[in-house]
């Protein structure tokens, strides 16, 4: 349909209706505002970068689950000030029902291991691809939508769980060809900055909201974050201790400034070694000034960057012990990441490592004339019960189009079906490399 139509008729057909186009003339085909299509050559590219998450969440031995993009909204009701709670793509449904498109896949997992309660047997290793969206008013012209993987391990209080799920991200940028010259993983825990508060007296239930404000460290100005801080009630040397800490840069530091028997000290020497153990100890650096912008993080946090520092974190993830029992469940150790697909696919331009995919058959089936049709389809179902791709000339091409179309899918031969070889029993076969061609029954094909 050419967009040049220039009446309703044209586009739809008399009998078709549909919306009464503005002008007469072709509907908006622009998908939503924020969102985005996938014609054949990105959803090329989506189901390349897919597979790859797929492939090292088998790897790690992770099981699939999915839910649905809708949710009650209650699973996202937190007061930590988020900017991810506060941008839901939220509304009231036909019942009545407080419903909203999931900005995240984390509680929807959440709520899938209390549905299962104690059938699940732990620990629970489940992995997650799916599209999560936000309502930014369009002022900042963001995207509303992108597609996350995630991958959780529910129910191991240790640290191999986070050395399991850095493992799988380190083997994901390996597969597609980035180093840890290209990129880092910062690794910090939220002790250090529950540790740095128990001191000064702040009440347990701001703990989230100051992680939420400290996230923005490095977005907003300083400033700006030791007002939000104080707004919380936080004490201005409470302030000072809280942004000197998270200049930590080595885990000595940290021993110095909280002692060798601290939580957080533990952990992240614990950690440390496992990551010697898998061998990707160069990709992690100890930086405590990462503390990630969700509310529901407990213990460690990492987050994955670009060197160059052009691009936004590649991916996060951390330890969340108490989600669920904030949904009413028991007490059940988790941690987990999530991984999006737009800033791994700047990284990968940036690295010259995107992929070449094109749309390729095998075969090409050509009859000569109309009448061949039906042998032309005996000849395809052949091929492709030998699981040949095979792609069948549709509407009454010339020979001259058909080599034109079979370049184009860079087919590797021509079956072209002629009535003189057909009444003796072959097809005419040109082998689209070598030039070669040859007559062939069709029990050789
Ligand atoms: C770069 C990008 O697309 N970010 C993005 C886009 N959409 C989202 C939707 C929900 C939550 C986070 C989101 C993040």
């Amino acid at each position: 349909l050419s967009a040049s139509a220039t009446t309703q008729e044209s586009v739809r057909g008399p009998s078709q209706a549909g919306p009464p186009s503005t002008d007469g003339g072709v509907i908006d085909t622009s998908p939503p505002r924020g969102t985005r299509d996938f014609p054949p050559e990105d959803m090329r590219l989506r189901t390349w970068l897919f597979n790859n998450f797929r492939e090292v969440s088998s790897l790690f031995g992770f099981e699939e689950i999915d839910f649905p993009v809708l949710e009650s909204e209650e699973l996202y009701i937190r007061k930590a000030g988020e900017e991810i709670t506060q941008q839901l793509y939220n509304f009231e449904d036909k019942g009545g029902r407080r419903v909203t498109l999931r900005p995240e896949l984390t509680p929807s997992l959440a709520r899938l291991v209390l549905q299962k309660g104690k059938s699940a047997s732990l620990p629970l290793k489940w992995f997650a691809i799916g599209q999560c969206w936000r309502y930014e008013r369009m002022t900042r012209g963001r995207r509303r939508e992108h597609y996350q993987w995630n991958m959780d391990i529910i129910g191991i209080p240790g640290v191999e769980a986070e050395a399991e799920l850095l493992s799988a991200i380190v083997a994901f940028f390996s597969k597609l060809g980035i180093t840890s010259s290209d990129v880092g993983i910062k690794i910090s825990n939220r002790k250090v900055l529950q540790e740095v508060l128990g001191r000064s007296v702040i009440p347990e239930s701001s703990f989230a909201a100051v992680c939420v404000i400290v996230d923005k460290i490095e977005k907003i100005p300083r400033a700006e974050v030791e007002k939000e801080l104080t707004a919380l009630g936080l004490p201005v040397e409470a302030v000072d201790t809280i942004l000197r800490a998270l200049t930590l840069r080595s885990l000595d530091d940290l021993e110095e400034l909280l002692g060798s028997d601290n939580e957080a000290v533990v952990e992240l020497k614990q950690l440390f070694e496992l990551a010697r153990g898998y061998g990707f100890e160069d990709w992690l650096q100890f930086d405590a000034s990462v503390v990630r912008g969700l509310a529901y993080y407990t213990g460690t946090v990492f987050e994955a960057f670009d060197r160059t520092g052009t691009l936004r974190a590649i991916c996060g993830g951390g330890r969340y012990d108490k989600l669920l029992s904030t949904f009413g469940g028991v007490d059940t150790p988790a941690c987990g990441f999530g991984f999006g697909d737009a800033v791994i696919v700047e990284l990968l331009k940036e690295k010259k490592l995107l992929p070449e995919l094109n749309h390729e058959v095998d075969d090409i089936v050509m009859p000569l004339e109309e009448e061949l049709r039906p042998q032309a389809a005996i000849v395809a179902a052949r091929l492709r019960t030998q699981g040949r791709r095979v792609d069948v000339v549709m509407g009454n091409k010339k020979m001259k189009w058909a080599f034109k179309h079979a370049e184009r899918l860079q087919a590797k031969r021509m079956v072209i079906l002629g009535s003189t070889e057909w009444a003796k029993g072959s097809v005419r076969v040109k082998d689209l490399s070598s030039r070669e061609e040859k007559d062939l029954p069709l029990e050789e094909l």
